[in-house]
């Protein structure tokens, strides 16, 4: 199964603000979603988190200012290629204003506005929690259609 990382950068503390991005290619394309990735071969996660933003939305976040958030497994009975499991990290510090790149369009929303309707599934399962300062961590498994969630046990601390 692939590790992957996701990001969500925030604003305040309870979080007011989340940065989402509409991902153009790949995996979850037309999809907005935090920034991450797939961790490469001899990569630590916070690194691969790093990178990422980087590349998504063209922001600079120091690994100290990552803040573990938690950890999900996702499973794809129909597709099980795809079945993979995330670090999840909310940072409220970096450099720089982020921009569109070729990956994904950044865009602000308000915590109480989120556009859970084109997220994944799963998102408005756990992210409330995350976004008011809970961990979490928890199993999803998709129907046969890949879209739908099937199945899903979250637990938060
Ligand atoms: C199924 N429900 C889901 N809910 C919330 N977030 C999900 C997710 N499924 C994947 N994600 C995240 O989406 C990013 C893209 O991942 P992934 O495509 O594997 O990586 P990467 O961008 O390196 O590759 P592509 O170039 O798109 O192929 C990565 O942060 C991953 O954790």
């Amino acid at each position: 199964m692939r590790s992957t990382t996701l990001c969500l950068p925030v604003q305040g503390n309870p979080a007011e603000r989340i940065l989402l991005g509409m991902k153009k290619t790949g995996f979850g394309r037309g999809k907005y979603n935090g920034f991450g990735g797939k961790i490469e071969d001899g990569e630590t996660p916070e690194a691969a988190a790093v990178r990422e933003l980087a590349e998504e939305c063209g922001i600079v976040a120091a690994e100290s200012d990552l803040e573990p958030v938690g950890r999900l497994v996702f499973t794809f009975p129909a597709r099980p290629e795809d079945d993979h499991d995330v670090q999840l990290y909310i940072i409220r510090k970096w450099q720089g204003q982020p921009a569109e790149t070729s990956e994904m369009k950044p865009v602000w929303f308000a915590v109480g506005d989120i556009p859970y309707n084109e997220m994944w599934a799963d998102d408005s399962y756990w992210l409330p929690a995350v976004l008011k300062g809970k961990k979490v961590s928890g199993e999803v498994y998709f129907s046969e259609d890949n879209e739908e969630v099937d199945g899903i046990t979250i637990r938060t601390e």
